[in-house]
């Protein structure tokens, strides 16, 4: 057996007119496991009523971060597959599951390649049916289709993973060196509560309240929630943070259902309105910075921090191609294509 690796990060327009945003939010809204309602409400609900509006909206948002190269998130994640193709000996594929280059392209290339053992890499640190659950359905189904003789590994979520914890932290005590901050703010992409509840395998271990996720239970495995509680908890531990300098928050809810609280938007604002003048922030769901960081928490949160009464907000960048999360990565594909021992 050839062995080779995909790796797969949720993608972005292909440019920043809006029929391009178009025609990536469509794909991506209309995911069943992103709008989990019956095909009709999502259809009506999607392109009725979001694809009319929020195209424009969000395309003036991707111009505000785009780079000359193009997407952020894209060409990050090219620099950071690039940094660790020159580290491995089996070939790197990179995918996205919205957008361009897809996973069928992705699995193509490594087919062409030779390659008949796939080790499917989901980048997120944290599972959720929207991120990583929808990576491996999807590419299953292109398996079963094109590639029968091709067999599939899973990286599973390494939001505990001490490798992860370490660099995660590293990378955190590297931007705040000599930066005077009152607290740190955990901020996590949201979810609806309701999709914690879909992936509760119990079906009865999630309440949602902050009473379970510290109860151990099997349901982990699959609940963002306490996946991200978990990544939190242990690096302030390798931190050494005290109680009450770190909180967390979830940021980029869309529509009206309950999401994951509480907010970034308001949790920023109510710092703020508090007498908070010095606020740092993270953002450990995201391997690479994107829309939802450059933009959103970069610019629009700290505006609203700017606007209360906060005077310095220091952003720390993602992981991206970081050499010693390269390291981390490369190791881990190694270990898995070379049998190695895993080392923490
Ligand atoms: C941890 C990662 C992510 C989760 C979980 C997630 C859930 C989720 N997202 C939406 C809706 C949108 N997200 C958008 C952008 C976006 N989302 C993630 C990651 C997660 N999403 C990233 C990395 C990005 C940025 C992409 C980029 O090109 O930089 C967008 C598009 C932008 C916008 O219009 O705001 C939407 C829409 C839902 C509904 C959801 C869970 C159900
Ligand atoms: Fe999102």
């Amino acid at each position: 057996m050839s062995k080779g690796v995909l790796l797969v990060n949720l993608g972005s327009p292909d440019s920043t007119d809006p029929k391009d945003v178009k025609r990536y939010l469509g794909e991506f809204l209309m995911d069943e496991r992103v709008i989990d309602v019956p095909y009709w409400a999502r259809t009506l609900l999607v392109k009725g009523i979001v694809l009319n509006t929020r195209p424009k909206k969000s395309a003036e948002a991707y111009k505000k971060i785009w780079w000359e190269e193009g997407s952020p998130l894209i060409v990050l994640s090219e620099r950071l597959q690039a940094k660790i193709d020159s580290l491995t000996s089996i070939p790197i594929a990179l995918s996205m599951r919205y957008g361009n280059p897809d996973i069928l392209s992705g699995l193509q290339e490594l087919n062409d390649k030779g390659v008949d053992e796939v080790l499917l890499f989901p980048l997120y640190p944290q599972f959720a049916m929207a991120t990583t659950e929808t990576i491996l359905v999807l590419a299953e189904e292109l398996r079963q289709k094109h590639f029968p003789d091709m067999k599939f590994t899973t990286v599973p979520p390494f939001y505990n993973h001490p490798d992860y914890i370490r660099v995660l932290a590293e990378s955190i005590s590297e931007r705040l060196e000599g930066v005077d901050f009152q607290h740190l703010l955990f901020s996590y992409h949201g979810v609806p509560e309701r999709h914690i509840r879909k992936s509760d395998v119990t079906k009865s271990h999630c309440k949602i309240d902050g009473t379970c996720c510290q109860s151990p239970s099997v349901a982990h495995q699959f609940c963002y929630r306490h996946q991200c509680f978990e990544t939190t908890r242990l690096v302030a531990e390798y931190l050494g943070l005290k109680e009450n300098t770190y909180s967390v928050s979830f940021q980029s809810r869309l529509g009206f259902d309950p999401w994951l609280q509480p907010y970034t938007d308001r949790t920023i604002e109510r710092f703020g309105k508090q007498g908070m003048k010095k606020l740092a922030i993270v953002t450990p769901a995201f391997v690479s910075d994107c829309l939802e960081t450059l933009e959103e928490i970069a610019m629009e949160g700290e505006e609203i921090f700017h606007e209360v009464g906060g005077k310095e907000f220091t952003v720390v960048p993602c992981l991206n191609d970081r050499q010693d999360w390269v390291n981390v990565l490369s190791r881990w594909i190694d270990e898995w294509a070379f049998k190695k021992p895993v080392k923490a």
